[in-house]
């Protein structure tokens, strides 16, 4: 503290541009590549005899990509990173800011309470002073195994932070720091570090057996924390009080203890909706404010566990830079996996969207809010602008304590708590967290928003699946800019879906809650035009919001493509070499388009293998989960039924030994009954029945001369290529097979589209 003077000049971050000429050159050519597509499919509709309404809707399929790709190249088009020095951090500010750190967990069974536990410790064990840090624990499983175990994981963080801040651990998630028998070789270690070590590893192999035997035996929990237990009698997940527990206080506020650790399972009834995880957070947001009422909230979902000790360090270099103040609105670290498989067999490690996605709208207002590792600003999420703050308004606000209880809800405490935080004052406490509890039970009735505007104005917005890009979007609406934050090595690590269904489950959501922002009243077409959301940016969220929405022109071009081949009419307006030389043009789109995209696999250093995976997967998820995700939305708008939150099962193996996964199909994709596979399923039969008639020589006979030609052959068959693990499904046994029901439907679906096909030839 004492160097403050001397350097304060030196910056707490540089940003950084990765612009690349060359991406953008290419970038540039397959745009050109594409537009001839639909600007020839025009003229040949103009100049040749050919069925119009199918090529009318082979024309809008083409103006989509071309302009997807549009919009994909302005979000990519200048990258930026930020480079943090959180040495620097104390020469800049006199103290610290508090941070509350959110964890919410769902369902204990496809949430397994270790991964939770470990996410939780953690954050716990994170470089930064103890007496500015809170976490608290949402749970709307409403388990007592999750009590249970954050019981147990408090008493034993009370060895695992110091032995971590002692000895300066990398990883402070301990499932992956004992996943290891014996400590790494190659270094040396003190005597008295090994004993410590060791010790440790026993202890937590006590309390993950303690908390795995909970899960298993489910009602034994040890007797002498009946008392504790006793709310959770006779009540079920969804119709139940409110129950917080503070498991652990930080009485003295001492910097090196252990953070305060609250547990809150909200009330919720079936009268009430409750928004899942939305609703969770702004819960949290209320309880914290009554207990801590930090300026910053981290929040990260129950897998994603701490993989940087300085990780809020480096956030708070983004977030404190002075200018900043005013325009930081988050900071979002990306989402990185942890024992991904090998070559990313589902496409779900995400590391290009990130890699170029993320870093291009950094590059623009900033990163989108994706739902875990993020650092927010409370005023901001409670509803501030740029302009309130450069005007005051949140200074007048805070005076009027009437006004801001039609929007924050009646509680008063609360309420003041909100002043403070639009002041930027500190809240004065009563001695102890348990002092609050009334207050706090008040907030997390689940009747206490109703007619205020959290879910709309304030805290994380409702309405879609996807909660996360619905609250990014009504922050950048404001003017607020974001950052991103990319320390190395990366600040969080989760689980990525390791089986088909799970994949699938989780990309029907993302298609579902996107779409749905895309259709309400948040789109952010008319925030640019009355918002402040920055076109590009505007354009950017466009892009993520047709996340799902895609599958339906890619669903019709390949019905198209089918279509054309079993009528034997052309399907690419380009005609064989002796007719047309922009014969050439598809050809060079797809060597060029895929050389693009393996380039970006290499440069973030990953294997021909993986790129082939993720072209495949994206196909197969864009016919299967996208497909439903446009469906459900569809029966939203109609009124049939409501979208709902499915949560990802988190099925990695967390014990400190794992070794269990010898399973040499483990890359390999699985089916299960759902719906979601009959759109694909049924695609790649109409591929196959319609290769095989070229193959067998049953086309019709061209009419007016052109018939369907090479390249759409080749088209098919590239298609039932990337269909590959869909294929495989076809001869599978077991959960590696297509289920006979879906092969079924399939079928019948498939043999309707193929007579469809040729009736309409012959008329
Ligand atoms: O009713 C609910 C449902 C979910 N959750 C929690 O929400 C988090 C995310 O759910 P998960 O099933 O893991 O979703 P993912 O598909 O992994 O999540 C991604 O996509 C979500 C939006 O669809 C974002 O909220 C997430 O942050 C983002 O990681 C988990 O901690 C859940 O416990 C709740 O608290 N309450
Ligand atoms: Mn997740």
């Amino acid at each position: 503290m004492d160097i403050k003077t001397c350097s304060s000049t030196l910056p707490l971050y540089e940003r950084i541009s990765r612009k690349n000429v060359v991406k953008n050159f290419f970038e540039i050519i397959i745009f050109f590549l594409l537009l001839p597509l639909p600007v020839y499919r025009i003229i040949f509709l103009r100049d040749h005899t050919v069925d119009s309404s199918y090529w009318l809707l082979a024309f809008l399929c083409e103006l989509w990509f071309t302009f997807y790709w549009v919009i994909l190249i302005s979000t990519k088009w200048n990258p930026v990173e930020y480079k943090t020095h959180p040495d620097r951090l104390l020469q800049w500010v006199d103290e610290l800011p508090s941070v509350d750190m959110f964890v919410t967990t769902a369902d204990p069974e496809l949430e397994p309470p270790i991964i939770t536990i470990n996410t939780v410790l953690s954050l716990l064990a994170v470089d930064y002073p103890a007496s500015k840090l809170a976490c608290y624990v949402s749970d709307d499983g409403c388990s007592p195994i999750i009590l249970y175990s954050l019981m147990e994981a408090s008493n034993f963080a009370k060895l695992w932070v110091p032995f971590c801040k002692k000895h300066n651990v990398k990883l402070r998630a301990p499932f992956r720091y004992f996943s290891s028998e014996s400590l790494p070789l190659g270094h040396e270690y003190s005597r008295e570090f090994q004993r410590e070590w060791k010790a440790m590893k026993d202890e937590y192999e006590q309390l993950s057996r303690k908390i795995i035997g909970a899960v298993v035996e489910k009602a034994s929990l040890p007797c002498d924390l009946v008392k504790d237990f006793e709310v959770f009698l006779n009540i079920e997940r969804i119709n139940h009080p409110t129950i917080i527990k503070v498991i652990w206080e930080n009485k003295r506020g001492i910097a090196d203890e252990m953070p305060h650790l609250v547990y809150i399972s909200r009330e919720k009834r079936p009268t009430h909706p409750h928004h899942y995880k939305a609703g969770a957070m702004n819960v949290l947001a209320r309880v914290s404010g009554l207990m801590t009422n930090a300026p910053f909230m981290l929040n990260v979902d129950c897998d994603m566990f701490v993989n940087n000790p300085k990780t809020v360090l480096h956030a708070m270099c983004l977030l404190l830079g002075p200018k900043n103040e005013k325009e930081v609105a988050f900071c979002q670290c990306p989402q990185v996996f942890y024992d991904g498989l090998k070559d990313d067999p589902f496409g779900n490690q995400l590391v290009v969207l990130f890699e170029y996605l993320a870093k291009g709208v950094a590059g623009i207002q900033g990163p989108f809010y994706s739902g875990t590792g993020c650092f927010h600003r409370r005023k901001v999420i409670y509803g501030l602008s740029p302009d309130d703050i450069e005007n005051n308004t949140n200074g007048k606000l805070a005076k009027d304590h009437k006004l801001l209880q039609i929007s924050f809800g009646s509680s008063k405490d609360f309420v003041t708590a909100v002043a403070d935080a639009f002041k930027g004052e500190k809240t004065e406490f009563a001695k102890s967290l348990e002092n609050s509890l009334e207050a706090a039970n008040q907030v997390a009735a689940c009747g206490y928003e109703s007619g205020t505007d959290w879910g709309k104005k304030v805290g994380w917005i409702y309405g879609s699946t996807t909660e996360d890009i619905n609250t990014s979007l009504i922050i950048h609406r404001k003017g607020w800019r974001t950052v991103l934050s990319w320390p190395d090595p990366p600040a969080f690590l989760g689980c990525a879906p390791t089986s088909g269904p799970t994949a699938m489950t989780q990309q029907k959501r993302w298609a579902t809650g996107l779409l749905e922002i895309l259709v309400s009243k948040n789109c952010p077409i008319f925030f640019t035009l009355f918002g402040k959301l920055q076109l590009r940016q505007g354009l950017a969220y466009l892009w993520i919001l047709c996340w799902g929405l895609r599958s339906i022109p890619e669903l019709c071009y390949a019905a198209l493509l089918a279509y054309s081949i079993i009528t034997n009419s052309p399907f690419l307006p380009f005609l064989p070499k002796s007719q047309e030389p922009a014969f050439y043009i598809p050809i060079a789109l797809f060597v060029i388009y895929n050389l693009y995209t393996l380039s970006e696999y290499f440069a973030t250093g990953q294997s021909i293998r993986a790129w082939w995976n993720n072209q495949k997967m994206r196909i197969v998820t864009s016919m299967s989960a996208w497909v439903l995700g446009v469906v459900s939305v569809a029966l939203k708008i109609l009124g049939i039924s409501e979208t709902v939150f499915e949560v990802t099962k988190k099925d990695q193996s967390t014990s400190s030994s794992s070794s269990n996964d010898t399973d040499g199909d483990a890359g390999r994709f699985t089916f299960d009954e759902s719906p979601i596979f009959v759109p694909v399923t049924t695609l790649l039969l109409v591929q196959l029945m319609a290769l095989a008639m070229v193959v067998f020589g049953m086309q019709p006979r061209a009419r007016g001369g052109h018939g369907s030609g090479i390249l759409d052959v080749l088209c098919s068959a590239w298609l039932v290529l990337c269909l590959w693990p869909v294929l495989k499904g076809l001869f599978g046994k077991g959960k590696y097979g297509i289920p006979l029901s879906t092969l079924c439907k399939s079928t019948a679906l498939a043999l309707l589209f193929v007579v469809w096909c040729r009736r309409t030839t012959m008329s």
